[in-house]
């Protein structure tokens, strides 16, 4: 009796927000790096938001196991800005690994919990259209567009889309794209109502004399500063970028938080402070 009475306390007090989000769109980016966290526990998560009547896309990505999987093959994986140097040969593991694998296992685990999914990459239905990002990155894409007629199909039909970042162009070659990038593009284009990106670590840091400390808002004028700094590196950089063409382009919020945190994502849309940083859009120079 009282754990009921505690989860209808847990219901009224989410109440307005259930209200406010109904029928609302939100991209939710899975990084890799949180996919060691809870698993299990962030899908039910999204199934929850689901069933509170947003219209949840999922865009996963998966860097850390394409780095194991390119490994075990004996090549070596090497960045720039933030992005993987990408050959024909890592195309194909990054294939395995997104499209196959990662993007099965989080579809059957939503099956599993009895919530309609379907795994996709950017390649079906022409999801992703992109073009080569930069001749020395090899065969990385960059978003042209977004087919959003073909999700909000799926989102009608009560399907939660979940999407491996690759892309396709006119040519029908396929592109590696990272998956920041990839969200970013389909909340613009869906004018989500939030971009929640899962990571593994609390939002965007800064080094301060009394150590690491987080931000909770962050500006662009901020984020550029941060850059030149060296204070936003390596992966951190695509996201922040991708957050600011997210805003630019139409998605309303957007956020950076821990998602290996237990409830990060409710925490995030249930509650009016929130957790992690929320990253402001609008004029550049603010
Ligand atoms: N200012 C910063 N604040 C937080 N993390 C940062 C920052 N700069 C660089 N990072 C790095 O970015 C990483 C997250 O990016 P990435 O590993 O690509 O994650 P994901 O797989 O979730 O996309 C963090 O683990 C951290 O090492
Ligand atoms: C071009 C590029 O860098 N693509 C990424 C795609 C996966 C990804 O972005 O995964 P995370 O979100 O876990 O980092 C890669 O090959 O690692």
């Amino acid at each position: 009796m009282q754990e009921w009475a505690e989860k209808a306390s847990v219901l009224i007090e989410a109440l307005p927000y259930i209200q406010r989000f109904a029928g609302k769109t939100m991209v939710i980016k899975y990084g890799g790096s949180a996919m060691g966290g809870p698993f299990e526990q962030v899908i039910l998560d999204i199934i929850w938001l689901k069933q509170a009547g947003i219209r949840p896309v999922v865009v996963h990505g998966g860097g850390k196991e394409i780095s194991s999987f390119l490994q075990r093959l004996q090549v070596e994986s090497r960045f720039v800005d933030g992005l993987r140097v990408t050959d024909g040969e890592t195309m194909n593991a990054v294939e395995m690994v997104l499209g196959g694998s990662i993007n099965k296992r989080i579809a059957a685990t939503f099956y599993k919990n009895g919530a309609a999914a379907v795994g996709l990459t950017g390649v079906d239905g022409g999801l992703l259209k992109v073009r080569q990002k930069r001749q020395d990155l090899g065969q990385v894409g960059e978003v042209v567009s977004v087919n959003h007629d073909f999700l909000d199909q799926l989102l009608n039909a009560g399907v939660v889309p979940v999407i491996a970042p690759i892309g396709v162009d006119e040519n029908g070659v396929r592109y590696n794209v990272n998956a920041d990038s990839a969200a970013g593009a389909i909340a613009g284009a869906l004018h989500a109502e939030k971009l929640v990106l899962l990571t593994d670590v609390p939002g965007i840091m800064r080094d301060t004399a009394n150590g690491k400390q987080i931000l909770n808002q962050v500006t662009p004028k901020q984020i550029q500063q941060l850059i030149e700094e060296g204070q936003i590196t390596g992966g951190m950089v695509p996201k922040v970028e991708a957050c600011l063409q997210a805003l630019q382009a139409g998605a309303k919020h957007v956020h950076i938080l821990n998602g290996e945190e237990p409830h990060a994502l409710l925490l995030e849309v249930f509650t009016d402070k929130g957790i992690g940083t929320m990253v402001i859009g609008g004029n550049p120079n603010e």
